[in-house]
């Protein structure tokens, strides 16, 4: 099977100092969950903003959906189908209510206003906050910041979700919802071993020393 991420010897440091990966190889499926787990400041959220085109490793060969990526235009168009969640929804949320931010990336892909705040509404209405669409989003509380955001990013459609730490600020209804939502797209998820288990099909480790196991 194809995969629909590949990083192939990957090296990425933020400082001389501070090598974060160094030669990575991680590959990702179609048909898979994958859970990164390890310890704080290992280099989880780093390996989702890679993936993304976020920031540039000094060497690499990043693969996603069937061709090598390089250039800004190749991770805008994988930005567009990797939909990533970010840790601090307050990255992710900039609209003066929650309905203007879910229907901006339809908007933005070209859908017309009317069909973005449909597809806005019934996207918000699946994970169960539909009455969330009029509020003001700086306004809600952190968990519904966090739900909020997933939202604007399940309502581009991707062909996989990036999630860093989903569920972290959830209570246990919202985290049960968005098991329900989350099982029906291939996944890359930073996180705690206890989501993983529950979720994920995969687990990679990854250690202080950026190796991942
Ligand atoms: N902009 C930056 N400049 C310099 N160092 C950074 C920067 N962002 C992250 N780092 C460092 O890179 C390392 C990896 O950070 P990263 O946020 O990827 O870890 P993480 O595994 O996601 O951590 P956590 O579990 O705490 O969210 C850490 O040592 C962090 O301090």
């Amino acid at each position: 099977m194809t995969p629909l991420i590949e990083f192939e010897q990957v090296s990425f440091a933020y400082t001389p100092e501070r090598q974060v990966f160094s030669g990575l190889n991680v590959r990702v499926f179609p048909d898979e969950r994958l859970g990164i787990i390890g310890p704080n400041g290992s280099g989880k959220t780093t390996f989702l903003h890679l993936l993304v085109g976020l920031l540039k490793p000094r060497k690499r060969t990043i693969r996603a959906f069937g061709k090598i990526r390089r250039s800004e235009q190749d991770f805008y168009e994988v930005r567009i189908r990797a939909g990533l969640v970010f840790q601090d929804a307050d990255d992710q949320l900039f609209c003066p209510t929650v309905l203007d931010d879910v229907a901006f990336g339809p908007l933005n892909l070209g859908k017309t206003a009317g069909k973005a705040r449909e597809v806005a509404l019934q996207t918000l209405a699946a994970l169960g906050i539909g009455d969330f669409a009029g509020r003001i989003t700086y306004k809600l509380s952190y968990g519904e910041k966090r739900l909020a955001a997933l939202v604007t990013v399940l309502s581009m459609q991707p062909d996989i979700l990036l999630l860093d730490e989903p569920t972290n600020g959830l209570d246990e209804r919202s985290k049960q919802r968005l098991n329900d939502v989350l099982h029906t797209l291939p996944q890359v998820i930073s996180h705690g071993q206890e989501f993983m288990q529950a979720h994920a099909t995969r687990t990679i480790h990854i250690t202080a020393n950026g190796i991942f196991q």
